[in-house]
């Protein structure tokens, strides 16, 4: 029998780099909350071995099924190797991918979660930077390179996600990052985003010009994002599926899709740990 369960984006409220590790990785503070924005995955029984399919659901989530490998370098089954299990795995994408929302993390822990791994979620870093907050769920502090998880008060907010048809590499934000440092402001790679796509810049002027809002960079992008409504902004939904609507907008830099969704708490995103 089929075991499904959701895998929700992450959004990164707040991140200050406060060191470098050995390694080159970076040292990081961030808030985190898990969004009701999700990713479907299922998962079967297999007699022969792991099979990973991804589905996009349109409008947000179909690009990724053309564009996410289902080879070891997926995350699911990077998940599954961890676990030294095989199964039949479908993951329904609804979370746009390499736009700092997380989505092959939390596709890693849904995984883990499914599969009752109760070990402890710093483990699971080997998995990729957001799979302990993601493992945790709800709203997270994270320390470390990712790996130091510590649940924060849940924090209930509505956000507007701006997702450009554009996406930015973290490895190359976070080498951004050491040669120019920090603008000061909320986000800390937001200046090393914008250098490694100049677009991104150009797209946030552009957006809060329009709506009067300043616009945020959710982790090493490329999403911006705001807390509000689409009714705060005047933007008429075009589509509404579950906990999320979603509408597009032409910008100068090409199509942005425009989501809104809210955050969801621990006990619905996580392992339920207070
Ligand atoms: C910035 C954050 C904030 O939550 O998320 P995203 O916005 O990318 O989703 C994370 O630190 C990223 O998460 P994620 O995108 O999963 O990173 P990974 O695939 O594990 O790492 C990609 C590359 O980024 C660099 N990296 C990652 C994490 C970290 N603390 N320091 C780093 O320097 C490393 O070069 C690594 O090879
Ligand atoms: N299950 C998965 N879902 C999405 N992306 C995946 C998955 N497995 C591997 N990837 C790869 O991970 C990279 C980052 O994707 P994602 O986790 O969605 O974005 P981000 O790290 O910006 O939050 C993509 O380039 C993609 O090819």
């Amino acid at each position: 029998m089929a075991h499904r369960v959701d895998a929700p984006a992450k959004l990164t409220l707040r991140l200050k780099v406060v060191g470098r590790r050995y390694d080159g990785y970076h040292l990081i503070e961030a808030d985190i909350v898990a969004l009701s924005l999700t990713d479907t995955v299922e998962i079967g029984r297999t007699d022969s071995g792991t099979r990973v399919q991804m589905f996009g659901d349109p409008p947000v989530g179909e690009a990724t099924r053309y564009c996410v490998p289902v080879d070891s370098s997926n995350s699911v089954v990077r998940a599954l190797d961890f676990l030294g299990v095989d199964a039949d795995v479908e993951v329904r994408k609804r979370i746009p991918f390499g736009a700092g929302l997380g989505g092959g993390s939390s596709d890693a822990a849904a995984l883990l979660r499914a599969f009752g791994y109760c070990g402890d979620p710093s483990a699971a870093i080997a998995l990729g930077a957001d799979v302990p907050a993601s493992l945790v769920g709800g709203h997270v502090r994270v320390g470390g390179i990712g790996d130091l998880v510590t649940p924060l008060v849940e924090h209930a907010g509505t956000y507007v996600l701006f997702v450009p048809n554009f996406s930015i590499s973290t490895a190359a934000v976070y080498q951004a990052f050491d040669h120019l440092g920090s603008d000061g402001g909320e986000n800390d790679l937001y200046q090393a985003a914008c250098s490694v796509e100049p677009r991104l810049s150009g797209l946030a002027g552009e957006l809060t010009r329009r709506f009067g809002y300043p616009m945020r960079l959710a982790g090493s992008g490329s999403t911006l994002f705001v807390e509000a409504t689409l009714e705060d902004l005047d933007v008429e939904p075009q589509h509404l599926d579950g906990h999320i609507a979603v509408g597009t907008l032409e910008s100068t830099v090409g199509p942005v899709v425009v989501i809104e969704c809210h955050s969801i708490p621990r006990s619905v995103s996580g392992d339920g740990r207070q």
